[in-house]
């Protein structure tokens, strides 16, 4: 059986602890919540068969098997950092924070001072191992566009591009890179940073965000032209009731790659 911490339990931690619930190869011992949120943690825990216990930082005596980082940007300082230099092998979904200049850098050194392994999961987007092989080859261009429901823009700069109560079409809210839009879109851009890392970078990633009064899912769409040919791909994702910035999907992406840590068979 694998042994898990989890750092955060918003919408993607307590969607993931309800799919594990039933997984004899897995289990969540810790929750590191912020400070102050122990006890809204444990309440939203209540309900669990075995809930794991909730701290707000990692016992210096814990070497859990793998970390899971279902937090946020803050928490990769807070958490994964420390957790990579203890040996512990971390995953993480807050892959717009590996925007900021130098986190990448620090988290590889971290790792290999650790003797170990931090992997970044697709989340929300499909198709990163199709991505990163076909930059082996050399890639020439990638372009991606989100497009999620008017509310999900809401406390982010999208509100000064427009009025999101009362726009009546959909409407482009940033063009840019990559990098900016991490920047900018902090908690709706990790799938720009993601495709940037497997792809061709922060800097020539091209971005479009669209806001879209009349849709109900998060569409992620990305095009990509290299020496392998041409590939495109469409993902239509439903947002969690929880938090309408985020898709179901992550959730699933989540569940399976620490299923593929757990079971005899990865996929
Ligand atoms: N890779 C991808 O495709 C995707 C990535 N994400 C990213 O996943 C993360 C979580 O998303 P989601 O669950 O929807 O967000 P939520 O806001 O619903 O939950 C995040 C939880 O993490 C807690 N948290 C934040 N910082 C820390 C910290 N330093 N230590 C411990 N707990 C912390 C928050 O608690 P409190 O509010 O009390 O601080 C909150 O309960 C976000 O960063 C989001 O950007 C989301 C969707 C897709
Ligand atoms: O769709 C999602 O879950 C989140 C998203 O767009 C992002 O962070 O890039």
């Amino acid at each position: 059986m694998l042994h898990i911490t989890m750092i955060g339990c918003g919408a993607i931690g307590v969607g993931v602890l309800e799919l594990l619930e039933n997984d004899p190869q897995l289990c969540v011992d810790y929750v590191i919540a912020s400070e102050g949120s122990e006890a809204l943690v444990r309440q939203r825990l209540a309900s669990f068969k075995q809930p794991p216990q909730v701290l707000t930082a990692l016992p210096a005596d814990a070497r859990p098997d793998l970390l899971v980082e279902c937090a946020g940007h803050r928490a990769i300082e807070e958490h994964v950092l420390p957790a990579l230099e203890r040996g512990i092998a971390c995953l993480i979904v807050s892959v717009g924070a590996l925007s900021e200049v130098g986190l990448v850098e620090r988290l590889e050194a971290a790792a290999e001072r650790g003797k170990t392994r931090i992997e970044l999961l697709p989340g929300a987007i499909g198709g990163i191992d199709a991505l990163s092989a076909a930059k082996v080859g050399g890639l020439d261009s990638v372009n991606y566009t989100g497009r999620k429901p008017a509310r999900a823009w809401k406390n982010t700069p999208g509100e000064q591009a427009c009025d999101l109560d009362s726009i009546s079409q959909a409407t482009v809210i940033f063009q840019g890179s990559a990098r900016e839009a991490a920047r900018l879109y902090p908690k709706n851009a990790n799938v720009a940073a993601t495709l940037s890392l497997a792809g061709l970078g922060l800097d020539r990633t091209h971005v479009t965000l669209i806001a879209d009064p009349h849709s109900e899912e998060n569409v992620h769409h990305f095009e990509a032209c290299g020496a392998f040919g041409r590939f495109e791909l469409s993902l239509r994702g439903k947002p969690l009731l929880a938090n309408p910035k985020t898709s179901a999907l992550t959730v699933y992406s989540v569940v399976r790659a620490l299923g593929n840590h757990a079971h005899a068979i990865s996929i």
